[in-house]
């Protein structure tokens, strides 16, 4: 098994009857994914992507990734949302910890992901004297928050390549036929990527939206996507009983009808912690609508059990826990014995760091059930790229019977818009000229 789901410790919460009952339920679920007949079907792209997906244009990111690695010390890679967390959570992950600071391999920077000058101005510096290339992604094309950060490394590469020269450097990642971003790259002459119009942000890590940038940190996106096939076959059965990821999907949601209603989801990695920023933005835009929805949020163990762990043993009840544990670390060290044992930590000589850390994972579900949370569990062999991804694939899947089973539609994200009309309104944009006079006289009450 290389990703495994265990929900034992969620069962002194509920009966197991109560996911029987849910079963018929999760059929449907199923049904209407593979079938397309439910609410935002036209996004079912990335059910069967890893069984289809454009094998010449995987050639083509694994050439330009090759190209990109032997010119450029590092990548900026430009977008928000679905259009960057999924590459951030693969390379952090699989990568050395300190990737981009050992200098042995194309550097992988993010931006357009804030709309900091600060945070972009000092990345202009932190680059100075290197030589970059520029992935920009965006499926819409307008997006402001990248629009604004492409606008500003576009004059930089320009200035300092010149015009033909930057144009070999930079990629662009978006629709394949509409949106500013596809004209401006092809009034360029930029290479371009697609985005499926059938995948939305959030399902699109395993498009070149993640691919590109995942290749050029030089890690092996043919292994990710053999995973994800293996996956989607794995997690192809309708039947509750013996599909891991649709037990996943009904224990949560039969624990968020009795009133848990926040899902955090734990790590004892610390490469983990964009993998839980992108399940966050999975869930929650897939499934906070309608005044409804678990809410995702993470930890990082053991580091957060000395902030956040009063909380989860104390405070109110209304919390799941789902951790996602990695069995085999990727190194491991051993303590030594001291001949004076002034630490106090000679009980442990001969024991691995990783076994110290799994009693950590140990004593924290112990307690944290004690304390009345329910533990789910979500084992991962390894970390490498074959388990994320068959891990992405698990958690789309359960995200899209989840949304189901909840009665929303798992695939729309009508919400976002409320922030960026009020900007676009107090910006001046055109277009929004209704909106402003109403909000200026809010923002003087
Ligand atoms: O790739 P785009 O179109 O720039 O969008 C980025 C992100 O912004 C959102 O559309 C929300 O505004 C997300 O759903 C998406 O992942």
């Amino acid at each position: 098994m290389t990703v495994s789901f265990n929900y034992t410790n969620a069962l002194p919460f509920l009966k197991e009857t109560e996911l029987e009952y849910l079963s018929e339920f999760v059929e449907v679920a199923h049904n209407r994914l593979h079938h397309k007949t439910g609410p935002g079907s036209d996004f079912l792209g990335w059910v069967d992507w890893p069984l289809h997906y454009d094998k010449s244009e995987l050639t083509r990111i694994k050439h330009a990734a090759q190209n990109i690695r032997k010119h450029s010390d590092a990548l900026i890679v430009i977008g928000i949302g679905g259009s960057y967390l999924g590459a951030r959570a693969a390379i952090e992950a699989l990568s050395h910890t300190f990737h981009n600071q050992l200098g042995q391999q194309t550097a992988v920077y993010f931006a357009g992901q804030n709309i900091s000058p600060t945070y972009i101005t000092h990345l202009l510096e932190l680059l100075e004297g290197k030589d970059i290339s520029i992935n920009v992604i965006s499926k819409s094309g307008t997006t402001t928050e990248p629009a604004i950060a492409f606008r500003i490394f576009r004059d930089y590469m320009e200035t300092k390549y010149g015009k033909e020269e930057a144009k070999k450097r930079i990629f662009a990642t978006t629709d394949r036929s509409k949106g500013a971003l596809k004209s401006l790259a092809d009034q360029e002459g930029y290479e371009t990527f697609v985005i499926p119009d059938d995948i939305g942000g959030r399902y699109s890590v395993l498009t070149a939206v993640g691919l590109l940038p995942i290749a050029v940190a030089g890690l092996d996106i043919d292994q990710m996507m053999e995973g994800a096939t293996a996956a989607s076959y794995k997690y192809n059965n309708i039947d509750l009983s013996t599909n891991e990821c649709y037990q996943y999907a009904a224990v949560r949601h039969a624990l968020y009808q009795k009133g848990k209603d926040i899902e955090l989801l734990v790590n004892y990695e610390p490469s983990l912690h964009f993998v839980s920023e992108w399940w966050k933005q999975l869930f929650g835009e897939s499934e906070g609508k309608d005044q409804k929805g678990l809410y995702p949020a993470s930890v990082n163990f053991s580091t957060d059990l000395h902030s956040m762990g009063q909380y989860v043993q104390e405070g109110r009840r209304n919390l799941i826990e789902t951790v996602i544990l990695v069995k085999k670390p990727r190194v491991d060290l051993v303590l030594e014995s001291h001949t004076q044992d002034l630490d106090g930590l000679n009980y442990l000589a001969g024991q691995t760091m990783d076994e110290v850390n799994k009693k950590a994972f140990q004593g924290t579900v112990m307690a944290h059930l004690d304390g009345g949370v329910p533990n789910l569990l979500l084992e991962l062999e390894e970390l490498n790229e074959y388990n994320f991804g068959e891990l992405v694939y698990f958690f789309q899947k359960a995200c899209a019977v989840s949304g189901y089973l909840l009665g929303v539609n798992p695939f729309d994200q009508p919400g976002v818009e409320e922030y960026k009309k009020n900007m676009f309104a107090l910006l001046g944009k055109p277009g929004f000229e209704s909106e402003i006079s109403e909000l200026e006289k809010a923002l003087v009450r």
